[in-house]
């Protein structure tokens, strides 16, 4: 049985179809991610996950009952951690947990321990008496993860919880997430960032325009597109002239612009070089590197939607 199924569930806000037939299981144990661009409905789909939206249709079963009809089977066992910090930022990182662990139903020495352990994961031991409004974002990140945390879910569903902070407090999270699975939590992880999702998820929703449209293990789903190659090729300038000569380029898949680079999906890429280059002859554009890459799953989003997963 799946820790976790969500049965083919749709929500739309006025005339946006935030999520559209959806349909993925979660199994106990994994880390599961779900990749997708801004906008691609993720934070949608675990908000009714997390009880805090109802779908329009379809259904949700935890442990095989209903959570659309009960949402207090998944509660108690439900870590959510937020896009948005829900914290007090005129308390202490200290008072935080403890205001937290008592809505929780935790007192005295059973509160005590429970913040001990959970601030030990989270890695912020050393500033639990400062307030909040004093921590750096990547910190607010952490303390949000610890209150999560505090009346030891089964499942922690983390909404892009690395996005916009330091380097050090990104690769912290990362590490918890592993800890925490390492513990038996399961782990629904989103994120538009697929090196991370590449390097946390046992298994990957690749979600688009609010469907999933491919899932499997990161080798699973590079293997849709194994025949072929990921090559960049950084310019001086991207002209209109060159991406149409790309485009009819023999072997030339999928051909993506950015200001200053060009990413093709390509077959034979020994062939297809060649040709490739020759697409800047006589051009304003000029070469400055070309970079070929084996298969990524940036690579895949590209392959299957056509658009670079970017932000
Ligand atoms: N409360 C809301 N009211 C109206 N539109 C919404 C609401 N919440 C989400 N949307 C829209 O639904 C679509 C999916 O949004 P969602 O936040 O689920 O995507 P996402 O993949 O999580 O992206 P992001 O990383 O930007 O949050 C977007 O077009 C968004 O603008």
């Amino acid at each position: 049985m799946a820790l976790l199924r969500v049965d083919n569930i749709s929500k739309r806000f006025k005339d946006i179809k935030a999520v559209d037939g959806i349909s993925f299981r979660v199994e106990e144990g994994e880390i599961l991610g779900l990749l997708g661009p801004n906008g691609a409905g993720k934070s949608t789909t675990i908000s009714m996950i997390s009880t805090l939206l109802v779908p329009d249709s379809g259904d949700i079963f935890y442990r095989d009952g209903s959570i659309v009809k009960t949402p207090k089977l998944i509660k108690k066992e439900l870590g959510y951690i937020p896009q948005e910090i829900a914290l007090y930022p005129t308390l202490s990182g200290m008072e935080n947990l403890q205001f937290w662990g008592r809505t929780y139903g935790l007192r005295g020495k059973e509160l005590k321990e429970k913040i001990k352990e959970v601030s030990d994961i989270i890695g912020i031991d050393k500033r639990l008496k400062d307030k909040v409004d004093k921590y750096s974002g990547g910190m607010k990140r952490r303390l949000n993860i610890g209150v999560a945390l505090l009346h030891n879910p089964k499942l922690v569903i983390m909404d892009e919880p690395t996005v916009g902070i330091d380097p050090q407090s990104r690769k912290h999270i990362l590490d918890t997430v592993i800890e925490l699975n390492k513990k038996g939590m399961t782990v629904i992880y989103t994120s538009h960032y697929m090196e991370e999702v590449e390097y946390l998820c046992n298994r990957i929703c690749v979600m688009d325009n609010g469907k999933v449209i491919a899932e499997g293990t990161k080798e699973q789903l590079v293997d849709m597109i194994n025949d072929k190659k990921q090559v960049t090729i950084k310019v001086d300038k991207v002209t209109e002239e060159v991406i149409s000569c790309l485009k009819n380029t023999a072997y030339v898949d999928k051909v993506e612009s950015e200001e200053d680079a060009i990413l093709l999906t390509v077959k034979k890429h020994n062939e297809a070089l060649k040709g490739i280059i020759d697409c800047f002859t006589n051009t304003p554009s000029n070469i400055l590197s070309i970079d070929v890459k084996e298969p990524n799953l940036e690579a895949v989003f590209l392959h299957l939607t056509g658009r670079a997963l970017r932000d």
